[in-house]
């Protein structure tokens, strides 16, 4: 799994989040290059090992990441709500992605730090739209207080694990957006969605 989006977006913070439960505020330090994480999560009942690479969202690394790109099986690609260029740059993170990564990648675009509401520049609505119009699954996130952080992660883990198991794995399949859906009507879920 690769965590993509212009840098300041929250990746580093959202892996670690997931990671350790933790989030360190403060002084913001940019990735150089690529780095990762392993995590065990549980689908019903089967153990799924992720392994996630946190990259650099600096123009200078891209060619560093790129490489990568081709031995993801998933992409969670993040904006910040609070950061307009950072949403207008989605786009030209998924031509990337269409260029570099492979067909049949799994992508969901996380609009991140929703925590901080106040300073909301990125309609919800916004990010729902672009999202249905590339045909993958939206959610918000915060990277500080954990909000959906392990609900993306599980999703993704959850549709590796059904495609891992069909006949056909380059068949596109729905499940992962049921199940973002699915989640999303829960109220503990989601509030700014
Ligand atoms: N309020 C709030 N702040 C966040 C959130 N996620 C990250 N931040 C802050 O945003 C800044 C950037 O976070 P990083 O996780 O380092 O950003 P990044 O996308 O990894 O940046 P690059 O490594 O340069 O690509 C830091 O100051 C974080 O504390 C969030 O969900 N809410």
């Amino acid at each position: 799994v690769m965590l993509l989006g212009d840098s300041g977006v929250g990746k580093t913070c959202f892996l670690i989040h997931f990671k350790d439960g933790a989030f360190l505020s403060g002084t913001f330090i940019a990735t150089v290059g690529i780095d990762f994480r392993n995590k065990v999560v549980t689908v019903d009942g089967t153990k799924v090992k992720l392994q996630i690479w946190d990259t650099a969202g600096q123009e200078r690394f891209r060619s560093v990441t790129h490489a990568y790109y081709r031995d993801a099986q998933a992409l969670l690609l993040l904006y910040d709500i609070t950061n307009k260029s950072s949403f207008d740059n989605i786009r030209a993170w998924l031509t990337e992605i269409h260029e570099y990564a492979q067909k049949d990648v799994v992508i969901m675009l996380l609009g991140n730090k929703a925590d901080v509401n106040r300073e909301r520049v990125v309609r919800s609505e916004d990010g729902q739209t672009l999202a249905r119009e590339y045909g993958v699954p939206f959610m918000e996130t915060s990277a500080k207080t954990g909000m959906n952080v392990e609900l993306a992660f599980l999703a993704i883990a959850r549709e590796l694990k059904h495609r891992a198991g069909q006949q056909q794995p380059n068949e596109p399949s729905f499940q992962i957006h049921d199940y973002v859906e699915s989640q999303k009507k829960q109220p503990s879920c989601c509030p700014f969605v």
